[in-house]
């Protein structure tokens, strides 16, 4: 089976470019810039017919949540317009779309994990536009799973797990909210459980549960909650360290508002597809000391191959840090 996947740098395309690695029965094909410009719709079509897929998967976006709010036009132009454009590309190829959408659709007024069920109400640009894809994304392919995720890491491209290994090179103490709650999710998680469904829809030509899912790790934290774990995981593999500050989220003024509680329920999921991601803390564990191991490269995308830049880092199923260390 063939997988084509958007976006070449980004964390889940680059997630999954590694996942394939050493299966026979899987090849993924990363389709990005300059062939593929999610913000010029005519370009999608002949990029990813090119790549002859079974399943296409849509990972890029932009993702710059803050920046979003300057960009409202090209957010639009690229989750919404784009997306449907990918969707709308599966369909004529007849293939299935897998498309990665948000916790961030939800404004974060529910009390307890949000489901499927529950209406989104975006707070900023970012949120909208991914909205408006998912929209999008549905209009142009019945084939069609819509999974949103969350607080995403990896050894790749940015995350908040890189820019706090980062700033506790640079400093004693790192002020972080403490009041926004969430679901920290390992882009290998998200690679492993594509994989996964990926196989299903391929196994299964009769497959009608298309729609939205909800996909993220196993647990809940809060962002400070969130740094304080990474920077403990790095302290005791020797990398660098800090003390996590807790502050609110007005003491940490951002241009975009993001929810204060964007907690994902995965039973959909996990009863669709017989896959659960592991505990995030096992998860962060093992992107953690995979990145102290290579801190020298932290806070730039690195050039290298997925493969060098993964070569010995155990799978998810989380493995304690000394196996880790020690494989
Ligand atoms: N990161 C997170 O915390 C979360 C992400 N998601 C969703 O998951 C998906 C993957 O996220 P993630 O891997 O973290 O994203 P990244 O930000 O790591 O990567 C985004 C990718 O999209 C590409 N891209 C951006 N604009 C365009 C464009 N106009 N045309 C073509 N490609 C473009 C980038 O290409 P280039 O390298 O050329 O810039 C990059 O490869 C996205 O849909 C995102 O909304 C959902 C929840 C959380
Ligand atoms: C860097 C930093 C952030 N924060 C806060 C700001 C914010 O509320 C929270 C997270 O900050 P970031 O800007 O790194 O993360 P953010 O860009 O909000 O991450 C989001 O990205 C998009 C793509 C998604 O889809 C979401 O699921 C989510 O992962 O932590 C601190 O309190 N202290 C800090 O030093």
């Amino acid at each position: 089976m063939r997988i084509a996947v958007t976006g070449r740098e980004g964390q889940i395309a680059a997630s999954l470019l590694e996942a394939a690695q050493g299966r026979s029965d899987m090849e993924v094909v990363a389709v990005g810039r300059p062939q593929l410009n999610l913000a010029r719709p005519e370009t999608v079509f002949k990029a990813l017919e090119a790549s002859r897929p079974d399943i296409i998967v849509s990972a890029a976006a932009y993702t710059a949540v803050d920046k979003a709010e300057d960009e409202p036009d090209l957010a639009f132009a690229v989750n919404a317009e784009g997306a449907g454009a990918v969707a709308a590309a599966a369909a004529r190829l007849g293939v299935p779309v897998i498309h990665l959408s948000t916790d961030y659709v939800f404004d974060g007024t529910k009390d307890g994990a949000y489901d499927e069920t529950d209406a989104p109400a975006p707070l900023g640009v970012y949120g909208a536009s991914k909205l408006a894809g998912e929209v999008a994304v549905a209009a142009a392919n019945p084939r069609h799973l819509i999974l949103r995720t969350a607080w995403v890491y990896s050894p790749f491209g940015r995350n908040f797990v890189k820019t706090m290994l980062r700033l506790a090179g640079d400093r004693d103490e790192i002020a972080v909210v403490a009041d926004q709650w969430g679901t920290p999710t390992s882009a290998l998680d998200i690679a492993d459980a594509i994989l996964h469904v990926a196989a299903v829809l391929h196994g299964d030509k009769d497959f009608v549960s298309f729609g939205i899912y909800h996909l993220a790790g196993t647990g809940e934290t809060t962002w400070s909650g969130f740094a304080r774990h990474i920077l403990e995981i790095s302290k005791a593999l020797g990398g660098p360290h800090a003390g996590v500050r807790e502050i609110a989220t007005r003491d940490y003024p951002t241009k975009a508002r993001r929810p204060a509680n964007s907690r994902l329920s995965t039973a959909k999921f996990a009863v669709a597809f017989g896959w659960t991601a592991p505990k995030w803390r096992a998860s962060a564990e093992i992107v953690v000391a995979h990145l102290v191991g290579n801190s020298r490269n932290l806070g730039r995308r690195s050039r290298d191959s997925a493969t060098d830049r993964l070569s010995g880092l155990p799978r998810s199923g989380s493995a304690p840090i000394k196996d880790s260390l020690q494989r």
